[in-house]
């Protein structure tokens, strides 16, 4: 029985993330993209991240920042991959010294197999709806838009809810599911009995 991976993004509260860890999430995301209502500060990331226990994966994401940017959020925040969800060259995710991965802003159209080849070192390819403001719109895509196989870990995402993500889970088999609207009461405020059903949701489908 394969375990789908969860990660929990945008968190901004001691109280969310406490729930996240309990509720069995794999991975945390921080979002340290100024105009997002779940940005964080690297001061108050480095404060968040002292409750992440081991074996729990921080992320930090970020949209087109200036590498000084991550460089600086690197020298406060104990990160252990990055997540780039704008419209990144390769080279400009490279070089940080972390594993990361590559947002796709899925749309009708999008050729993802080149896309996925256009970012080799990318240690997954993360599919989102293409939504203005870059993501966290809580907007699903069309699933049939993805293929068989990208030969690369594919982290699913986009409007995800525990009200869906059985079925998603179900339909696409990703390596990894990532939501943040889907278990808010509001923008940036997580809700624990979400998250919980959320995870939930997720075991249900791997069965
Ligand atoms: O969460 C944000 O505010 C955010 C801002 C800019 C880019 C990405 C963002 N979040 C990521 O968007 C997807 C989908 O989120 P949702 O579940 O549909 O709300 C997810 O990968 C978040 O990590």
């Amino acid at each position: 029985m394969k375990r789908t991976r969860i990660k929990i993004c945008g968190l901004t509260r001691e109280s969310d993330l406490v729930a996240a860890v309990e509720a069995g999430a794999d991975a945390i995301g921080l979002v340290f993209y100024p105009p997002s209502p779940r940005y964080v500060s690297p001061t108050r990331a480095a404060e968040l991240t002292r409750l992440i226990p081991p074996f729990v994966t921080t992320v930090g994401l970020f949209v087109e920042p200036k590498a000084g940017f991550v460089r600086e959020v690197l020298t406060q925040v104990p990160l252990q991959m990055l997540q780039f969800h704008g419209d990144e060259s390769a080279a400009a995710c490279e070089g940080f010294g972390l594993p990361w991965l590559k947002a796709a802003r899925m749309r009708p159209g999008i050729d993802l197999v080149k896309f996925a080849a256009s970012y080799p070192s990318a240690a997954g390819i993360l599919l989102d709806a293409f939504v203005e403001g870059y993501g966290g719109g809580g907007e699903t895509f069309d699933w049939n838009l993805i293929p068989g196989d990208l030969g690369r870990p594919m982290v699913l995402s986009g409007g995800l809810s525990p009200e869906n993500v059985c079925d998603a889970v179900r339909r696409v088999r990703p390596w990894a599911v990532d939501v943040s609207s889907g278990v808010e009461s509001a923008k940036g405020i997580k809700d624990a009995a979400l998250i919980a059903a959320f995870v939930q949701g997720v075991r249900n489908a791997d069965g």
